[in-house]
């Protein structure tokens, strides 16, 4: 990027129900690390929030008590549309079997499935699937990644590794380190979005 950064990249994090949210914190503090210029705000599904205490983390973590709470009246701000304006870019990490299947289909019944469904299709999202290995392995999985990329997205494919339940195979998400390098690429190489 050239030039002084006139105000840190919007990075939105979104994280889902898989085990693999435990890294959610150490995405966070490695983005932090590497640039502490970004802006970085995250949005939890319900599910996501049993793999990570998100009061614990030092910057915005939306939920769903956050979208309809302060809401009024009619004028008053939706929360999801607020984050599709504000984010350069969004990464969903770890991207669950379920929310794969949502995004697929266009089911918008959360914060994050709604900012997704609102999503600039001009503005970069990446998408990191983690999953048992017998989910990722089912026919379902390559078709609906496939037509999360015929929209644009881009996957941060995962990896073979222990998974949480013992087995040994595909379906663990891609490797946090690997998930920065994605990121900054694309913030290094975006001009200012107006
Ligand atoms: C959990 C973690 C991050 C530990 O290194 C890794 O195994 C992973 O991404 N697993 C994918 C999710 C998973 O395991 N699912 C649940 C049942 S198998």
């Amino acid at each position: 990027m050239s030039g002084p950064t006139v105000g840190g990249r919007k990075v939105l994090i979104g994280c889902t129900g898989s085990v693999a949210a435990i890294k959610v914190p150490i995405l966070v503090q490695e983005l932090v690390n590497i640039d502490d210029q970004l802006e970085i705000k995250v949005v939890a599904t319900e599910k996501a929030l049993n793999f990570f205490d998100h009061k614990s983390l030092q910057i915005p973590v939306l939920t769903e008590a956050d979208e309809w709470k302060d809401w009024k009246t009619v004028s008053d701000p939706i929360l999801h549309i607020e984050l599709r304006r504000w984010a350069d870019l969004m990464v969903i990490a770890p991207l669950d079997a379920n929310t794969l299947a949502k995004l697929t289909h266009g089911i918008c019944d959360n914060l994050l499935t709604c900012v997704v469904r609102a999503w600039d299709l001009k503005r970069p999202l990446l998408f990191a699937p983690a999953m048992n290995t017998h989910m990722w392995n089912h026919p379902l999985t390559s078709q609906q990644i496939d037509k999360l990329k015929s929209f644009g997205y881009k996957e941060i494919p995962c990896i073979r590794k222990k998974l949480a339940c013992g087995d040994d195979g595909f379906g663990a998400m891609a490797e946090v380190s690997t998930i920065v390098t994605k990121i900054m690429d694309i913030v290094h190489s975006t001009v200012p979005l107006t």
